[in-house]
């Protein structure tokens, strides 16, 4: 059988693992035919490195047919091309979920994917539980929020940096709002979060609160959802964000495999 068509928007950190994940063997239903960044010689080199075709603009890479695009770029990528990715009849996988904390965007792109007969798969990323979140949202209203530990310094370039951030020397709290709020401000951090609204109370209902904390190594996630009859806690660590590449692995596995989590 032929293999499916795998596009890569992005060519960074992340969109790396899924491409070595492929040549090490985890996704043999595929094969990577292109990849796009924002700098044209970064995605030659990473395209020589894989075996695929570096294309200069979305259209570029549509021209490739593929059937699956796996993005791993930025909210901006997603605002940018996934109705050109759906038009162009290809599947999208998402990293950058916090495109869709705006309603009218999500809805655009929802009705795009449904014209098309395509699909939009939001890959669980460096969180998880959106199987019990959306049960949950079913069965009554429900309450939900989401909180993160972040190291000081992860917030160095970020609009939460204050003057004395990097020399805290107990927990703070430096941000609690809306997710829909939060990835305003901090569209590389809390895609995350974006992702637990839209799976559970909505990115205007859900609260998120982000703590510095002194010393701390990689990501937590604290995601809490209250309804009339099902309550739950999820704990999410992650050293590395290399999980939120592995996800997108996973995302495409399921996509072509007999039997579906
Ligand atoms: N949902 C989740 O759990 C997680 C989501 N993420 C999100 O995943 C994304 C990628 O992360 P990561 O691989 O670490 O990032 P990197 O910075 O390592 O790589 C990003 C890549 O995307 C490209 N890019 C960025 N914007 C555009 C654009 N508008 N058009 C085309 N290419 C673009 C960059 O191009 P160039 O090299 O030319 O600059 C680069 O190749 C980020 O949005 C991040 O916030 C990350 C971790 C977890
Ligand atoms: O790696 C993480 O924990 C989360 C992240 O970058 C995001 O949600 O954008």
């Amino acid at each position: 059988m032929d293999k499916l068509k795998l596009a890569l928007i992005g060519c960074g950190k992340l969109n790396e693992i899924v491409a070595k994940a492929l040549k090490d063997g985890y996704l043999p239903e595929y094969e990577l035919v292109a990849v796009m960044g924002k700098d044209y010689d970064r995605a030659k080199a990473f395209a020589e490195h894989h075996g695929c075709m570096p294309c200069a603009d979305i259209n570029e890479l549509m021209a490739f047919k593929p059937d699956f695009v796996a993005e791993a770029a930025s909210v901006k990528s997603i605002q940018d091309y996934s109705e050109t990715v759906l038009n162009g009849r290809s599947n999208l996988v998402v990293l950058s979920i916090g495109a869709f904390a705006d309603q009218e965007f999500y809805e655009r792109v929802k009705n795009t994917a449904a014209r098309n007969n395509r699909r939009v798969y939001i890959a669980s990323g460096a969180v998880g539980g959106f199987d019990i979140l959306r049960t949950a949202a079913l069965m009554s209203p429900i309450t939900a929020s989401i909180s993160a530990q972040k190291a000081p310094g992860s917030l160095y370039h970020s609009p939460l940096y204050k003057d004395g951030l990097l020399e805290i020397t107990k927990r703070e709290q430096v941000f609690t709002g809306t997710t829909k709020e939060a990835i305003a401000i901090l569209p590389t951090k809390v895609n995350v979060a974006v992702a637990i609204a839209l799976a559970s109370a909505g990115p205007e209902n859900t609260i998120m609160n982000i703590d510095a904390v002194p010393g701390f190594e990689g990501d937590e996630y604290k995601i809490e959802i209250q309804g009339e009859e099902i309550r739950t806690e999820l704990n999410i660590y992650s050293r590395t964000s290399k999980v939120a590449a592995w996800s997108v692995v996973a995302v495409l596995q399921n996509a072509v495999s007999p039997i579906v989590f």
